[in-house]
């Protein structure tokens, strides 16, 4: 056992059993008992969506993908800014087994058709937003069956609300408490498909699998990396659920019952006084959003004696921006999480009370990491910089239809080669450097 490989803790619970959608619809139908408990706020509007509803939404369009002939190997899409409505298609789909490709609503139609012809959806699920975009590019396409769209009461010529086509196709006498989510291997099947934006050449699509998210799942409920369970916790994120750090520490939430306050675009006040209205716990910012917060005279303006975190992820938080919004906040520290698309989620992460200033945390459960010197091959120790790799059980299937590159990031031994410099200090704390 070579001793600078860095080992994660065993988790506090052992993984749960079942797929991705399975762990989902057992959770979301516990929180669908209590009364009133709220799933999603989307901020900008007010508006709610309960787990009782969700839970019903969810399992009435799996029942209606089913009988419109989606199946374990299917694949659909999902192309939307962030909304109430946008993880109906990802968990229906996770129950049947069928991969989501989660595309960047900021795509252009280019970029759009690049990434849709990696993963070939039958069905795309868009926004009134997204719906004139996506309407051109499905005209190129010939793998593309139908459009819904997701916030829109009627249909649109040629696209159909998704309560339309759940009417449609969702026998009148379905039954929630008859449903039962599909089993599958959880170890091969793709629950989603992301885009890395990869370190050269077009976005690759990323395949992560439902064993990825089982060991996200864990890592949500473990009171050391992630966050106390007590349903009707508020979480407040402007993250977009297409990224890998929205999109899987939004699906954790559902398994914690947190009311997830939404936000699809950035507002100053109306961020701080969600905070304030809701009695937000926890927050999550990118480091740009992080520095706009270290200048920002506004916050003072606000009474937050709720918030107990601000989580930072998606890209490196210097030290000093971390100390500069933890002081303007009242709060002890800055959490920060390191992970890549092709790692699922966070890899490293901030351990509760173990904060240490321009540090993003220490080696999740379930997985192994290593510093290499790329010069000589050898693997590094504490306070000396190269290359950080990981291996570990949220490490991706693959890219789509493109196993050169996937064996150029993940190698023989199944280490995933981050591109990313850093090191790792005597405390086993991890520091980021640079890209390579
Ligand atoms: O940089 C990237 O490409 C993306 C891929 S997934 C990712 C992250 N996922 C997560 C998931 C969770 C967190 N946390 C940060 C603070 C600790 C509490 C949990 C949230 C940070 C990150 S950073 N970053």
């Amino acid at each position: 056992m070579n001793k600078n490989i860095l080992y994660g803790p065993p988790p506090v619970h052992p993984l749960d059993d079942g797929t991705g959608g399975e762990q989902l619809y057992k959770c979301i139908s516990r929180y669908a008992q209590i009364p009133g408990c709220i799933a999603l706020t989307n901020a900008h509007t007010k508006e709610n969506i309960l787990y009782k509803d969700l839970l019903d939404l969810t399992c009435r369009l799996a029942e209606s993908l089913k009988k419109y002939g989606i199946t374990t190997d299917s694949t659909i899409a999902v192309c939307s800014e962030n909304s109430l409505q946008y993880f109906i298609p990802v968990i229906a789909a996770l129950y049947i087994g069928a991969a989501t490709a989660a595309v960047n609503n900021k795509y252009n139609e280019r970029e759009l058709i690049n990434c849709l012809n990696l993963s070939k959806p039958t069905l795309i699920f868009c926004s009134t937003e997204t719906w004139p975009k996506v309407r051109q590019v499905k005209e190129k396409l010939n793998f593309t069956k139908k459009v819904i769209i997701l916030d829109n009461k009627d249909n649109s010529d040629s696209a159909q609300s998704l309560e339309d086509f759940i009417f449609d196709y969702c026998d009148k006498d379905f039954n929630v408490r008859q449903f039962k989510p599909n089993t599958f291997n959880r170890d091969e099947h793709v629950a989603l498909i992301l885009n890395s934006s990869g370190s050269s050449g077009l976005p690759k699509g990323v395949m992560l699998t439902h064993k990825n998210l089982a060991v996200r799942f864990s890592h949500c409920k473990d009171p050391v990396f992630g966050n106390q369970i007590s349903p009707g916790t508020a979480i407040l994120t402007v993250i977009p659920f297409h990224h890998g750090f929205g999109m899987f520490t939004t699906l954790g939430y559902f398994t914690c019952g947190f009311q997830i306050v939404l936000m699809h675009t950035f507002e100053e006040h109306l961020f701080l006084q969600s905070l304030q209205d809701y009695k937000v716990q926890s927050t999550l910012l990118v480091p740009t959003l992080m520095t706009f917060f270290a200048k920002s005279p506004l916050v003072d303006k606000f009474y937050l004696p709720h918030l107990q975190e601000i989580a930072s992820g998606g890209a490196p938080l210097s030290r000093e921006i971390g100390q500069a919004v933890a002081q303007r906040f009242k709060l002890k520290s800055i959490r920060q999480g390191y992970g890549l698309t092709e790692t699922t989620s966070a890899i490293l992460l901030t351990p509760e009370g173990e904060t240490v200033p321009g540090s993003t945390g220490k080696v999740v459960p379930f997985f192994a990491a290593k510093v290499v010197d790329n010069a000589t091959g050898r693997i590094l120790g504490p306070n000396q910089v190269g290359e950080l790799c990981f291996k570990g059980d949220m490490n991706m299937k693959g890219y789509c239809n493109d196993i050169e590159a996937t064996n150029a990031i993940i190698d023989k031994e199944g280490w995933l080669h981050s591109g990313d410099l850093g090191y790792y200090n005597e405390n086993e704390h991890f520091f980021i450097i640079d890209r390579i």
